[in-house]
């Protein structure tokens, strides 16, 4: 049976809830056909619960907790990191998508700036819960804008969906490449300067 941690509503409140995590995954083997208790399954309703903290972990985290370390440089131009590996997983059939992130910003007039590798962690705290893909990209960027107080941003997402490639219109291979542009970087001549360093070199 059951036995939930602190609900609202019908969500878990402070914590991941693996035993329900453990006892919903036995219930869809059963559901689908299988039997839990055979050799093989005995311990995947476990094995999926803890996959699933780790998938969507992000919910238990804000922006904030990532983009905590900042240096003064005073660099005022645009910087870009390219090809940062996503995993994330669609909000309506629960299957992975999975592609890159190109995250760029011209840094507050303070010149405020984060460390590289907090830009991943950032694509990690969106990407680790059940997502859509347009979501996921402005929220990256609203998350520059607002936090790091950057003057321009510019997020390009590229990825392939499983719920397109394994099953319903089964089109592997089709990419989906969504942005989103704040700030100084609404202006056409660096929004074009940016899109090329994206491009460069594919
Ligand atoms: N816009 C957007 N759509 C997505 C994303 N991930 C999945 N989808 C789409 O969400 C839609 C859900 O459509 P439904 O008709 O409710 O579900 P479905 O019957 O399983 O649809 P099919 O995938 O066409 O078989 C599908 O067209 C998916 O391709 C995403 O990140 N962004
Ligand atoms: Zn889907």
């Amino acid at each position: 049976m059951i036995d939930p941690v602190t609900l609202d509503g019908e969500r878990s409140i402070g914590e991941f809830d693996e035993k329900r995590a453990v006892n919903a995954v036995r219930e869809l083997l059963i559901a689908v056909g299988e039997d839990p208790d055979r050799e093989g399954l005995r311990e995947t309703p476990a094995r999926v619960a803890r996959a699933y903290k780790e998938i969507f972990a992000g919910l238990w985290q804000e922006p904030e907790d990532v983009l905590t370390t900042t240096f003064d440089l005073g660099h005022d131009e645009m910087v870009l990191v390219r090809d940062i590996e996503v995993y994330s997983t669609c909000e309506h059939h629960l299957v992975p998508f999975h592609g890159v992130a190109h995250i760029g910003y011209i840094p507050a007039t303070s010149g405020k700036i984060t460390g590289l590798s907090k830009l991943a962690r950032l694509v990690d705290v969106y990407a680790r819960r059940p997502q859509v893909q347009e979501r996921l990209t402005t929220q990256i960027a609203d998350s520059m804008t607002e936090i790091l107080e950057a003057r321009g941003v510019v997020v390009v997402i590229e990825c392939e969906h499983m719920c397109m490639s394994m099953r319903g219109i089964r089109k592997p291979g089709a990419k989906t490449i969504t942005s989103a542009v704040r700030g100084q970087l609404r202006d056409p001549a660096s929004r074009a300067e940016a899109m090329s360093l994206i491009m460069s070199g594919r």
